[in-house]
């Protein structure tokens, strides 16, 4: 990551995350607004209904956890009229100053990869957000655009490590001609792009996503979390059956760094307001008890 101070008068993506995780909890919800979550909460499978849905999360939610967490697939599924959609709450969680985690999973050639870039992590993208997740398996450096852009704006940028799906190890477990494992490889990719910020004594902004789903995955291929310096982003609490003993299990001496993210676990509990706000107070609280100890 770039040492040059941010634009757009931001501090880097690592320090903001870190604060808003104190203030608020280690705890980012995502908003995957399934068919199936939009019935239950009595709203049309319509570009209407979806707005309705996460403008009513963001309403009842900015301001009081550390990072939401948009899922672009329940917005696109709607085509221009979802991505719209996607806009105006991205604006909504701008306006209210919560972190927003745009959950895109990009990763393509180096050339494409700086359109992705442009389209998420400039100032004056329509669909900016203060980090997204990408996927390193076109190679760790064909990242290179968005680190440059996230670096350049105050933004930062998840990058897949150990996904919480079954299917990811097949991957991600796989030796290189290095004799370590792929996820080991990204690993080290994010160390070396934190480089500068942990010299600095802070967080970086080029996180991970290692699922709480993983086991014993992480001492398997001995990945030091800690060591690469970021954020972990800990999917799979709650709908996908991690809890507090698998955030501790998984994540052990990297504990302090992990952001455990829930969608469903907390979604589920709408669309009362005030339910919504009680179940990710609880998320917050267990991850916290698991996480902070
Ligand atoms: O990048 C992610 O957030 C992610 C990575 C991963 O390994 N597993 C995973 O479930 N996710 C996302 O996290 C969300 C999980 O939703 P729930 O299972 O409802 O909590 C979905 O939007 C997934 O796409």
């Amino acid at each position: 990551m770039s040492t040059q101070p941010p634009t757009g008068g931001r501090l880097p993506f690592g320090v903001r995350l870190a604060a808003a995780m104190d203030a608020h909890g280690p705890l980012c919800v995502g908003i995957d607004p399934h068919a199936a979550l939009l019935d239950a909460w009595g709203l049309p499978d319509t570009p209407a209904g979806l707005r309705d849905f996460s403008l009513r999360v963001v309403e009842a939610l900015a301001g009081r956890v550390a990072a939401v967490k948009p899922q672009s697939a329940f917005f696109e599924r709607h085509g221009s009229a979802g991505i719209a959609v996607l806009e105006e709450v991205l604006a909504a969680l701008r306006r209210a100053g919560t972190l927003a985690i745009l959950d895109v999973k990009r990763g393509d050639i180096g050339s494409t990869m700086a359109g992705y870039a442009q389209a998420y992590l400039a100032d004056d993208a329509p669909l900016a957000a203060d980090a997204i997740t990408v996927s390193p398996y076109l190679g760790y450096g064909s990242l290179r655009p968005a680190l440059q852009a996230a670096a350049a704006t105050g933004r930062g940028v998840f990058v897949l490590a150990l996904t919480s799906n079954p299917e990811g190890a097949a991957v991600q477990h796989a030796r290189t001609a290095s004799g370590r494992a792929v996820a080991a490889e990204v690993v080290a990719g994010a160390a070396a792009s934190n480089a500068a910020a942990r010299a600095a004594g802070e967080l970086g902004s080029v996180g991970l996503v290692v699922g709480a789903t993983v086991g014993d995955a992480v001492r398997e291929l001995d990945l030091d979390l800690l060591a690469a310096g970021g954020p972990l982003l800990a999917p799979g609490v709650g709908a996908q059956g991690a809890g507090a003993p698998e955030l501790q299990a998984v994540f052990g001496p990297a504990r302090a760094h992990v952001l455990a993210s829930s969608s469903r676990g907390v979604l589920g509990a709408g669309p009362d307001p005030v339910q919504l706000r009680r179940a990710a107070a609880r998320a917050a609280a267990e991850a916290a008890a698991a996480l902070r100890a």
